[in-house]
């Protein structure tokens, strides 16, 4: 069938298991073929085609509500929901989101893009429905990576007690983005090794049969047998203990599996889980085969030899914060690194080769990573924790309840921090300045380059006075040379890069290139700015900002971060704080919207965060007179 003429499921309702797997061998084609183009998370999506047809088969989406946990693996859910033909758009800008989006269809009922969150979404959904006295059904469908998120088990705990109708479908591939970690994996395993419970039930049915029947008291025996031998052998009674009906493990693959185990579980009254076991990157072999986790999200690929197509640049931040912290490492023992399930894209695989036993991957639970960081550092180790901005938001409170208000000497090596691209509004790392300047305690620096940035992080982990966060973005540096020796940076003090008499712009970390570009382009307009590389974001540097309120040159400040609480929310407060009124101060930087997903020089021109933005605002602050026509 031809994949473009999905428009609606209910296309699947008449279809056989034997149309079925053809329909998943073209979805499975279309998938490989386009994503070789666009890139994507063809992984986790080649692992849910049976599921997510049968899931359509059986329910009547939109009514039916599917909640997809990170979102990351809709796109089988969005080519069956009439949008195959927008694949060629995927994740670029104003083209098809990578996650699910209400506003591009009826059948997208929950946004998703942070991990752990479809078990609350659906739990509250549910408890809409049996006030409405409605009957549509709720599916959350979460990974065994999303199920380490803590909020994940606050619902379960929820779910369990409400005892309500509700069908969660764990889709258990082993993997989170790399291999997935912790207990409840484990366990996972356990359940998915079950059938080992079956065959010693059956033996134990067959024994019961060749005794002659005591009565009831034999049969009521041996079904007290047959629970403890199941509870014995079988942790899927951790869900039943919870107050679920676990059903599994199923094949994630058998589609006659599947609609037996998902149809029985419709007519089942309570909380259901179905344990589906899925192979992630089922069908492609460089993906199926993937152990570490580059097939779960990647660019563009050579369909025939699987190979990733390398854009050929600097070196990455992450790639750079993985060499330096090996550096410190070998020789400040007291430094361990902590991710929350992102070892690959924050570089930590690469540390923990040197350091196996110095780097932590705590699973998708930023809370837990950075409470944990804490007591790192209340007992003197130096805590790393490599978090991209949009995931610590997550951990906001024991940042501030554990680590600032305490003061614990914890590192934050906050990577993603600006806007990230194709990932779109959930994964803008836009945020983190607003949610961190104002705690007491806290420092926090961003570097021009990756030069800058290496000395950054020595700088960070020599720092004995507190947390401490470095803010970097997603991607490659500026390839600038890189100093052999680490050193030591002034917190506080900032660099000025560029003198001028007419105006200042004050920037940081990625806007520093458009800042200086921006005062090219006014020097040929006769307009001399200074352009100052405002590194460290708090403490502000105020003997600069005072010198230049002296000077009575005004003021731009430029930040690749919301403008709302950002730096040049902290300049103003100086300003004001100090009594200074005079000066003007304009500032740039993401407005308050959500911005989408795109390439980052695309979102960076749609909101005017460019050296002519820039330059064209100064301008606007400088009289007249001083201008050369
Ligand atoms: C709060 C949060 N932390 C981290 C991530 C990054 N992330 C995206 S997908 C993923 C792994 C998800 O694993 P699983 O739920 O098993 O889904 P699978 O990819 O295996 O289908 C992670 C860690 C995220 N999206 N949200
Ligand atoms: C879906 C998800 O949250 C991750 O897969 C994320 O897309 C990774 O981002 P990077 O590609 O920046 O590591
Ligand atoms: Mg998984």
């Amino acid at each position: 069938m031809n994949v473009l003429d999905m428009k609606d499921p209910a296309f699947l309702k008449q279809l056989s298991e034997k149309e079925l797997s053809e329909v998943a061998a073209d979805i499975r084609a279309f998938l490989i073929d386009k994503l070789s183009v666009t890139g994507g998370h063809l992984g986790p999506n080649l692992g849910v085609v049976e599921l997510t047809l049968v899931l359509h088969q059986l329910y009547d989406s939109p009514k039916d509500k599917f909640l997809f946990d990170v979102g990351h693996q809709a796109y089988v859910h969005k080519i069956l929901t009439g949008r195959a033909g927008q694949f060629d758009t995927l994740r670029q800008h104003k083209g098809l989101c990578g996650f699910p989006k209400r506003s591009e269809s009826i059948h997208d009922c929950w946004e998703t893009g942070h991990s752990s969150t479809s078990l609350s979404g659906a739990m509250g959904m549910t408890l809409a429905r049996d006030l409405k006295g409605t009957d549509e059904h709720i599916i959350p469908i979460i990974g065994d990576g999303a199920l380490t998120g803590g909020m994940a088990l606050e619902a379960l705990n929820h779910i369990g007690h409400e005892q309500r109708d509700m069908t969660v479908i764990l889709n258990d591939n082993e993997m989170s983005i790399a291999p997935n970690v912790g207990a409840l994996h484990n366990m996972l395993g356990r359940m998915r090794t079950a059938n080992k419970y079956n065959k010693a039930k059956e033996d134990l049915e067959l024994l019961i049969k060749k005794v002659p029947a005591f009565g009831g008291r034999l049969a009521s025996t041996a079904e007290r047998v047959k629970d403890s031998l199941k509870y014995l052998l079988v942790s899927g009674m951790f869900f039943e203990e919870l107050g679920f009906t676990y059903l599994g493990p199923v094949d994630g693959h058998d589609l006659h599996d599947l609609k037996a185990n998902i149809s029985y579980a419709k007519k089942t009254k309570g909380p259901i889980i179905i344990h589906v076991v899925t192979k992630k990157g089922k069908g492609y072999a460089p993906a199926e085969n993937d152990a570490k986790g580059t097939w779960h999200g990647l660019g563009p690929y050579k369909i025939e030899s699987g190979e990733v197509v390398k854009k050929p640049g600097p070196p990455s931040y992450s790639g750079v914060f993985a060499e330096t912290l090996k550096t410190i490492a070998r020789s400040d023992d007291r430094l361990v690194a902590v991710t929350p399930a992102m070892p690959n894209g924050s570089g930590l695989d690469k540390f923990a080769k040197e350091f196996p036993e110095r780097m932590f991957d705590v699973g998708i639970a930023e809370q837990h990573a950075t409470t944990m960081s804490a007591g790192l550092a209340a007992q003197g180790m130096k805590p790393v924790l490599a978090i991209y901005s949009t995931f610590l938001q997550r951990g906001y409170d024991q940042l501030v309840h554990d680590v600032c208000r305490q003061n614990l000497n914890v590192v934050f090596a906050i990577d993603r921090a600006g806007l990230v691209g194709a990932d779109g509004e959930t994964h803008q790392g836009v945020f983190d300045i607003s949610y961190m300047r104002h705690l007491p305690n806290i420092t926090l620096l961003a570097p021009k380059d990756e030069n800058e940035f290496q000395h950054m992080l020595y700088t960070a982990v020599n720092h004995e006075d507190g947390p401490i966060a470095v803010r970097y973005p997603r991607g490659s540096g500026l390839g600038v040379p890189m100093d052999e020796e680490l050193k030591e940076l002034p917190i506080g003090k900032w660099e000025s890069v560029r003198t001028g008499k007419d105006a200042a712009i004050l920037a940081f970390g990625t806007m520093m290139p458009v800042a200086e570009a921006a005062a090219e382009l006014l020097a040929a307009k006769g307009i001399e700015v200074e352009v100052i590389n405002a590194r460290s974001i708090k403490p502000l540097d105020e003997e600069k900002l005072s010198e230049i309120s002296e000077s009575g040159k005004p003021i731009l400040t430029l930040e690749e971060h919301a403008l709302q609480g950002g730096f040049g929310s902290a300049v103003l407060e100086y300003y004001h704080s100090a009594g200074i009124h005079s000066i003007v101060v304009e500032r740039m930087g993401i407005p308050d919207w959500y911005i989408e997903h795109g390439s980052v020089p695309e979102l960076l021109e749609e909101i005017g965060l460019t050296a002519s933005g820039a330059a064209e605002k100064v301008q606007k602050l400088i009289p007249r007179k001083k201008q050369r026509a």
